[in-house]
Protein backbone atom coordinates (compact mmCIF):
# COMPACT_ATOMS: atom_id res chain seq x y z
CA UNK A 1 0.00 0.00 0.00
CA UNK A 2 1.35 3.77 -0.95
CA UNK A 3 1.92 6.29 1.59
CA UNK A 4 -0.93 8.76 2.50
CA UNK A 5 -2.40 10.50 5.59
CA UNK A 6 -4.55 8.05 7.11
CA UNK A 7 -4.38 5.64 10.29
CA UNK A 8 -2.95 2.82 8.32
CA UNK A 9 -0.06 4.32 5.84
CA UNK A 10 -0.08 7.94 7.36
CA UNK A 11 2.86 9.83 9.08
CA UNK A 12 3.28 7.71 11.88
CA UNK A 13 3.96 4.85 9.44
CA UNK A 14 6.52 6.35 6.85
CA UNK A 15 9.19 5.67 9.03
CA UNK A 16 8.72 1.85 8.07
CA UNK A 17 9.54 2.70 4.53
CA UNK A 18 11.33 5.84 5.05
CA UNK A 19 13.51 5.67 7.52
CA UNK A 20 14.95 8.79 7.31
CA UNK A 21 11.46 9.74 8.41
CA UNK A 22 13.63 9.61 12.44
CA UNK A 23 16.07 11.72 10.83
CA UNK A 24 17.81 14.86 12.31
CA UNK A 25 16.66 17.77 10.09
CA UNK A 26 13.10 16.68 9.29
CA UNK A 27 10.16 19.39 8.48
CA UNK A 28 7.78 20.49 9.05
CA UNK A 29 8.98 22.00 12.59
CA UNK A 30 7.03 24.42 15.28
CA UNK A 31 8.27 28.05 14.27
CA UNK A 32 8.44 29.68 18.05
CA UNK A 33 9.00 33.68 17.40
CA UNK A 34 10.64 34.19 21.04
CA UNK A 35 12.96 31.29 20.33
CA UNK A 36 14.20 32.01 16.06
CA UNK A 37 17.36 33.84 16.24
CA UNK A 38 17.39 37.57 14.17
CA UNK A 39 20.12 37.34 11.23
CA UNK A 40 21.00 40.58 10.07
CA UNK A 41 22.77 38.95 7.55
CA UNK A 42 19.49 37.57 5.78
CA UNK A 43 18.74 39.08 2.37
CA UNK A 44 15.49 39.67 1.48
CA UNK A 45 13.59 37.20 -0.60
CA UNK A 46 14.21 37.61 -4.84
CA UNK A 47 11.61 36.22 -6.15
CA UNK A 48 10.43 36.70 -9.75
CA UNK A 49 8.34 34.47 -12.06
CA UNK A 50 6.93 34.63 -15.08
CA UNK A 51 3.04 33.36 -15.41
CA UNK A 52 3.63 31.88 -19.04
CA UNK A 53 6.15 29.27 -17.28
CA UNK A 54 2.41 27.83 -16.02
CA UNK A 55 1.79 24.54 -17.38
CA UNK A 56 -1.20 22.79 -15.97
CA UNK A 57 -2.86 21.84 -12.50
CA UNK A 58 -2.94 18.03 -10.97
CA UNK A 59 -4.51 16.19 -8.21
CA UNK A 60 -1.30 13.80 -7.58
CA UNK A 61 -3.41 12.07 -5.32
CA UNK A 62 -1.67 13.76 -2.85
CA UNK A 63 -2.30 17.28 -3.11
CA UNK A 64 -3.34 19.99 -5.76
CA UNK A 65 0.01 21.03 -7.67
CA UNK A 66 0.22 23.14 -10.02
CA UNK A 67 3.48 22.57 -12.40
CA UNK A 68 5.90 25.23 -14.04
CA UNK A 69 8.68 24.53 -17.26
CA UNK A 70 11.91 24.86 -15.76
CA UNK A 71 13.83 24.10 -19.23
CA UNK A 72 15.21 28.24 -18.47
CA UNK A 73 15.50 30.36 -15.74
CA UNK A 74 12.60 32.99 -16.00
CA UNK A 75 10.65 31.60 -12.89
CA UNK A 76 13.43 31.77 -9.64
CA UNK A 77 14.33 32.51 -6.62
CA UNK A 78 17.56 34.06 -5.18
CA UNK A 79 18.96 35.94 -2.09
CA UNK A 80 17.48 35.59 0.85
CA UNK A 81 19.16 32.43 3.11
CA UNK A 82 19.89 31.09 -0.40
CA UNK A 83 23.47 31.11 -2.20
CA UNK A 84 23.06 30.96 -6.56
CA UNK A 85 19.63 30.53 -8.09
CA UNK A 86 16.70 27.90 -7.35
CA UNK A 87 14.10 27.64 -10.04
CA UNK A 88 10.37 27.51 -9.51
CA UNK A 89 9.04 23.67 -10.27
CA UNK A 90 5.97 23.22 -8.92
CA UNK A 91 3.53 24.63 -5.93
CA UNK A 92 0.95 22.70 -3.87
CA UNK A 93 -1.26 22.84 -0.58
CA UNK A 94 -1.80 21.03 2.50
CA UNK A 95 -4.93 21.66 4.37
CA UNK A 96 -7.09 20.64 7.23
CA UNK A 97 -10.82 18.63 7.31
CA UNK A 98 -11.54 21.65 8.93
CA UNK A 99 -10.44 25.40 9.38
CA UNK A 100 -8.75 24.94 12.81
CA UNK A 101 -5.93 22.73 10.79
CA UNK A 102 -3.98 21.99 7.85
CA UNK A 103 -0.72 23.60 8.07
CA UNK A 104 2.73 21.99 8.17
CA UNK A 105 4.63 24.47 9.94
CA UNK A 106 3.31 25.61 13.32
CA UNK A 107 3.98 29.03 14.97
CA UNK A 108 4.30 28.57 18.84
CA UNK A 109 1.39 25.70 17.95
CA UNK A 110 -0.69 27.64 16.47
CA UNK A 111 -2.10 25.91 13.23
CA UNK A 112 -3.20 27.30 10.48
CA UNK A 113 -6.41 25.77 8.11
CA UNK A 114 -3.55 25.52 5.00
CA UNK A 115 -0.33 26.05 4.19
CA UNK A 116 1.34 27.26 0.27
CA UNK A 117 4.43 25.24 -0.83
CA UNK A 118 6.53 27.01 -3.33
CA UNK A 119 9.04 24.59 -4.92
CA UNK A 120 12.18 25.77 -6.19
CA UNK A 121 15.52 23.58 -7.08
CA UNK A 122 19.64 24.34 -6.85
CA UNK A 123 20.23 25.19 -10.72
CA UNK A 124 23.77 23.76 -9.67
CA UNK A 125 22.55 20.94 -10.52
CA UNK A 126 20.87 19.85 -13.73
CA UNK A 127 17.08 18.94 -13.11
CA UNK A 128 14.90 18.80 -9.87
CA UNK A 129 14.92 14.95 -9.86
CA UNK A 130 19.24 15.18 -9.45
CA UNK A 131 18.58 18.44 -7.00
CA UNK A 132 15.84 16.86 -5.04
CA UNK A 133 18.14 14.33 -2.83
CA UNK A 134 20.67 17.06 -2.11
CA UNK A 135 21.51 18.70 1.45
CA UNK A 136 21.10 22.20 -0.47
CA UNK A 137 18.76 20.82 -3.05
CA UNK A 138 15.68 22.32 -2.97
CA UNK A 139 14.23 26.12 -1.70
CA UNK A 140 10.51 26.01 -0.46
CA UNK A 141 8.88 28.72 0.42
CA UNK A 142 5.94 28.39 2.65
CA UNK A 143 2.75 30.43 3.06
CA UNK A 144 0.07 29.96 5.84
CA UNK A 145 -3.65 30.39 4.81
CA UNK A 146 -5.99 31.99 7.48
CA UNK A 147 -9.54 32.75 7.17
CA UNK A 148 -10.69 36.15 6.21
CA UNK A 149 -12.58 37.48 2.93
CA UNK A 150 -12.65 35.98 -0.06
CA UNK A 151 -9.16 35.60 -2.20
CA UNK A 152 -9.47 36.01 -5.95
CA UNK A 153 -6.00 35.04 -7.21
CA UNK A 154 -7.20 31.45 -5.49
CA UNK A 155 -10.33 31.71 -7.05
CA UNK A 156 -8.45 30.94 -10.77
CA UNK A 157 -6.85 28.13 -8.85
CA UNK A 158 -10.21 26.77 -7.05
CA UNK A 159 -12.02 27.60 -10.74
CA UNK A 160 -9.94 24.21 -11.81
CA UNK A 161 -11.15 22.15 -9.37
CA UNK A 162 -14.64 20.44 -10.51
CA UNK A 163 -11.92 18.99 -13.47
CA UNK A 164 -9.53 17.49 -11.92
CA UNK A 165 -11.63 16.20 -8.79
CA UNK A 166 -9.65 12.51 -8.78
CA UNK A 167 -6.23 11.18 -8.16
CA UNK A 168 -4.51 11.11 -11.27
CA UNK A 169 -6.39 13.69 -13.08
CA UNK A 170 -4.90 17.44 -14.89
CA UNK A 171 -5.26 20.18 -17.21
CA UNK A 172 -3.45 22.60 -18.46
CA UNK A 173 -3.26 26.08 -16.40
CA UNK A 174 -1.81 28.56 -17.94
CA UNK A 175 -0.55 32.29 -17.15
CA UNK A 176 -1.04 32.07 -13.70
CA UNK A 177 1.54 34.38 -11.76
CA UNK A 178 2.47 32.60 -8.49
CA UNK A 179 2.93 35.68 -7.03
CA UNK A 180 -0.16 37.12 -6.18
CA UNK A 181 -0.19 33.92 -3.81
CA UNK A 182 2.37 36.03 -1.93
CA UNK A 183 1.88 38.20 1.20
CA UNK A 184 2.47 41.62 0.87
CA UNK A 185 5.69 41.52 3.59
CA UNK A 186 8.17 38.90 3.06
CA UNK A 187 9.82 38.68 6.22
CA UNK A 188 10.54 34.90 6.95
CA UNK A 189 11.81 32.57 9.27
CA UNK A 190 14.33 30.19 7.84
CA UNK A 191 16.11 26.48 8.29
CA UNK A 192 17.34 23.51 6.98
CA UNK A 193 14.96 20.68 6.82
CA UNK A 194 13.61 17.70 4.72
CA UNK A 195 10.41 17.26 2.30
CA UNK A 196 7.32 17.07 4.60
CA UNK A 197 6.10 14.09 2.12
CA UNK A 198 8.00 10.76 1.20
CA UNK A 199 10.66 10.51 0.48
CA UNK A 200 11.60 12.91 3.60
CA UNK A 201 14.76 13.87 1.95
CA UNK A 202 16.67 16.26 4.14
CA UNK A 203 17.41 18.68 0.95
CA UNK A 204 15.12 21.57 1.60
CA UNK A 205 16.29 25.04 3.04
CA UNK A 206 13.14 26.08 4.40
CA UNK A 207 11.89 29.90 4.00
CA UNK A 208 8.38 30.27 6.01
CA UNK A 209 6.93 33.47 5.96
CA UNK A 210 5.49 35.18 9.09
CA UNK A 211 2.31 37.16 7.27
CA UNK A 212 -0.15 34.87 6.07
CA UNK A 213 -2.48 35.29 3.46
CA UNK A 214 -6.21 35.06 3.02
CA UNK A 215 -9.06 32.46 1.80
CA UNK A 216 -12.75 32.83 2.69
CA UNK A 217 -14.04 29.96 4.36
CA UNK A 218 -15.70 28.72 1.01
CA UNK A 219 -13.12 28.84 -0.67
CA UNK A 220 -11.10 26.07 2.26
CA UNK A 221 -14.30 23.98 1.77
CA UNK A 222 -13.71 24.25 -2.29
CA UNK A 223 -10.43 22.49 -1.17
CA UNK A 224 -11.94 19.64 0.73
CA UNK A 225 -14.00 18.92 -2.43
CA UNK A 226 -10.69 16.95 -3.93
CA UNK A 227 -10.57 13.24 -3.33
CA UNK A 228 -7.83 11.36 -2.76
CA UNK A 229 -9.28 8.43 -4.45
CA UNK A 230 -9.23 7.63 -8.11
CA UNK A 231 -12.35 8.36 -10.76
CA UNK A 232 -14.23 5.13 -10.28
CA UNK A 233 -12.95 4.07 -6.69
CA UNK A 234 -14.74 5.24 -3.21
CA UNK A 235 -14.64 8.53 -3.04
CA UNK A 236 -12.53 9.73 -0.37
CA UNK A 237 -12.35 13.21 0.80
CA UNK A 238 -8.62 15.25 0.49
CA UNK A 239 -8.42 16.43 3.81
CA UNK A 240 -5.75 16.62 7.19
CA UNK A 241 -3.09 16.13 3.77
CA UNK A 242 -0.53 17.38 5.88
CA UNK A 243 2.30 16.43 8.83
CA UNK A 244 2.70 17.29 11.90
CA UNK A 245 5.75 19.20 13.26
CA UNK A 246 9.03 17.16 14.12
CA UNK A 247 11.78 17.47 16.49
CA UNK A 248 14.15 20.43 16.19
CA UNK A 249 17.19 17.98 17.08
CA UNK A 250 18.83 21.17 18.22
CA UNK A 251 18.29 23.32 14.70
CA UNK A 252 18.46 26.94 14.69
CA UNK A 253 15.63 29.04 13.25
CA UNK A 254 16.32 32.18 11.91
CA UNK A 255 14.12 35.11 11.38
CA UNK A 256 15.04 37.89 8.20
CA UNK A 257 13.37 40.19 10.63
CA UNK A 258 13.59 41.93 14.37
N1 LIG B 1 5.60 19.22 1.10
S1 LIG B 1 7.02 19.29 0.41
O1 LIG B 1 7.08 20.38 -0.53
O2 LIG B 1 8.05 19.35 1.43
N2 LIG B 1 7.21 17.89 -0.36
C1 LIG B 1 7.58 17.70 -1.63
N3 LIG B 1 7.71 16.49 -2.22
C2 LIG B 1 8.10 16.48 -3.60
C3 LIG B 1 8.40 17.86 -4.07
S2 LIG B 1 7.97 18.96 -2.76
ZN1 LIG C 1 4.30 20.59 0.74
Amino acid sequence: MSWGYKANNGPQKWVENFPIADGVRQSPIDIVPGQASYDAGLKPLNLKYDPSTCLDILNNGHSVQVTFADDTDSSRLTDGPISGLYRLKQFHFHWGASDDKGSEHTVAGTKYPAELHLVHWNTKYASFSEAASKPDGLAVVGVFLKIGGENPNLQKLLKAFDTIKSKGKQTSFANFDPSTLLPGCLDYWTYDGSLTTPPLYESVTWIVCKEPITASSAQMAKFRTLLFSADGAAPDCMVNNYRPPQPLKGRTVRASFK
